[in-house]
């Protein structure tokens, strides 16, 4: 496998969006920073929450071992099937009066203010996300509100992921093996260390893996694989992976999904004639529980 280093992601000002450049950053990459959200303050905060939680003893992180897609997953747990050196906490979706009370919190005494602080910092990247989805509708030619009206967002089932490489050297070159993210869109923050990568051409043997560096205060954000759907392939959903450095590393993933009930078909604006739906409609329920029950991950 190669690697370049010479290479820059889009960059979109969520200030003074244009739809016309996230567009471009979704046709040609699936992948663009984000500047300008108004959160820049609130990362080095959530990042100390992060750490907080995985400096807790094991025991008390297995406490809160993952089920329902929500918790603890350790590092190497049997179903990692490729090796990944990171552990991670899953927060589920909030505003689901059903199944928010399906998350796992470290108790008060545990970690004072935690769920607080995690749960501010969900409703604001979640904020974010929502804004850059009606930007995304603009730019697919749809009404502003299309996702919204849909069920695409306005139930939220968004999940918070806090990512922890200890930056161990194990025997595998990827520290999160290679994958496409399955929902809709995607927000990242890293704490500044290397390693995430993304091969814009999954079908290029050998894959090429390019560099994404860091910008501070950006968010990464990146298409999943529900929009190249919705799109017909139009907006890529990139294969990405995070390379180990030997160094620790945090990071942490909004995924927004959409509600379960929502029907992901081709859009209006994404198929004519010569270019028929490639895909058949699916419920995305149906599509997000295949995905996360044979991921590796
Ligand atoms: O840790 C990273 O930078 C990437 C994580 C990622 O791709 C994911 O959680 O889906
Ligand atoms: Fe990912």
């Amino acid at each position: 496998m190669t690697s370049q280093s010479t290479f820059s992601l889009p960059t979109i000002d969520l200030s003074s969006p244009n739809p016309v450049s996230i567009r471009q950053a979704c046709i040609d990459y699936g992948f663009f920073y984000l500047v300008n959200h108004g959160l820049e303050n609130d990362f080095p905060k959530a990042f100390d929450q992060s750490k907080r939680f995985f400096s807790l003893p094991l025991q008390h992180k297995l406490n809160l071992s993952y089920k329902e897609f929500r918790g603890y997953i350790p590092l190497h747990p049997t179903f990692a099937l490729l090796g990944d050196s990171k552990e991670s906490f899953y927060i589920g979706p909030l505003a689901d009066s059903t199944n928010a009370s399906l998350n796992q919190w470290p108790s008060q005494e545990l970690l004072a203010d935690w769920r607080p602080s995690i749960e501010s910092i969900y409703w604001k990247i979640f904020g974010v996300g929502k804004k850059l989805l009606s930007l995304i509708a603009l730019s697919l030619n749809m009404d502003e509100g299309f996702f919204e009206k849909i069920g695409a967002i306005n139930k939220p089932t968004a999940f918070l992921r806090l990512l922890h490489y200890p930056g161990e050297m194990g025997p595998h070159e990827e520290i999160c093996s290679a994958h496409s993210d399955f929902g809709t869109l995607t927000l990242l923050v890293t704490d500044g260390v290397s390693g995430l990568q993304i091969c814009r051409d999954k079908l290029e043997e050998p894959r090429v893996w390019e560099d994404v560096s860091h910008i501070q205060g950006a968010f990464i954000v990146n298409i999943g694989d529900l929009m190249e759907r919705w799109t017909n392939c139009l907006y890529r959903s990139t294969m990405h992976r995070v390379k180990r450095t030997g160094k620790e590393r945090y990071s942490m993933a909004l995924f927004l999904d959409p509600h379960p009930d929502c029907v992901v078909e081709c859009l209006e604006s994404c198929c004519s004639e010569t270019s028929p739906p490639r895909f058949t409609p699916i419920r995305s329920g149906d599509y997000m529980n295949e995905r996360l029950t044979n991921t590796t991950v």
